[in-house]
């Protein structure tokens, strides 16, 4: 960070922030589109439509197929020969049909240069996310990338957002959660952490303001760290 960037950049009491990632960073419903209905075909299952999988991502594979499966009504013993077809469709196709959404790198770049150590925390599974980063270019900016399998519990349980502070060493009320749904809101929210949503991403159909965040942003550059306030601050 230059001498400049030090000095223009208004005060702020943040020390980290904590991002998520599809819906948030990338549009992945592409990606997963591709992956799931592959799978199905070869269990010989009909396939999902891509408003069906916007409105079910963001709480984790596990749950993605098993309410896939009650979706095309399936047998639930159907699961596992499912999720060892969409893990190999996943990794072959990861980050072909997804793209960045506007303002991200921007914003990325402006909060590592307003000091913050930044982590990512998906509910993706590790091994997807973080080849998914790199090949959008945005892994560069995380000391820490966390998936789902990570820590014993997921979003919205406040454990992930715990463990990631204690890994970027920063405590909750000054890190902040940035993130596109209830899940991230929830956990952070227990968690002690301030929380601001992506007015863009994947909800559950419902709007990000009904999951009562901190700020809802139109884009990830859009975020004044000034504006906001520290939790019990
Ligand atoms: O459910 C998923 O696979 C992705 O969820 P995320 O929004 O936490 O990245
Ligand atoms: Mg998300």
């Amino acid at each position: 960070m230059s001498l400049d960037t030090v000095l223009a950049a208004p005060p702020h009491p943040w020390q980290a922030a904590i991002v998520d990632l599809d819906g948030t960073m990338v549009d992945t419903l592409g990606d997963f589109e591709l992956a799931l209905n592959r799978s199905l075909a070869e269990l010989g299952l009909p396939g999902v439509d891509r408003a069906f999988i916007e409105h079910t991502v963001g709480k984790g594979s596990a749950h993605l197929l098993r309410s896939t499966l009650a979706h095309v009504q399936a047998d639930a013993a159907h699961y596992d020969a499912l999720w060892a077809a969409y893990q190999r469709h996943y990794l072959a196709i990861n980050g072909q049909a997804s793209v960045v959404y506007p303002g991200v790198v921007e914003g990325l770049t402006r909060l590592r240069e307003a000091g913050l150590r930044l982590a990512c925390l998906t509910n993706k599974p590790t091994a997807f996310a973080r080849p998914l980063l790199q090949a959008k270019g945005l892994d560069g900016f995380f000391t820490h990338v966390f998936g789902g399998d990570a820590f014993a519990r997921t979003k919205p349980d406040p454990l992930p957002l715990l463990k990631t502070c204690e890994a970027l060493g920063s405590a909750p009320a000054v890190t902040l959660m940035v993130g596109d749904s209830s899940n991230d809101a929830r956990a952070a929210r227990a968690a002690g952490c301030p929380v601001v949503l992506v007015a863009y991403g994947y909800n559950h159909g419902e709007p990000p303001e009904s999951a009562q965040p901190d700020a809802v942003l139109a884009r990830l550059d859009a975020l004044e760290l000034g504006a906001l306030r520290p939790r019990g601050g």
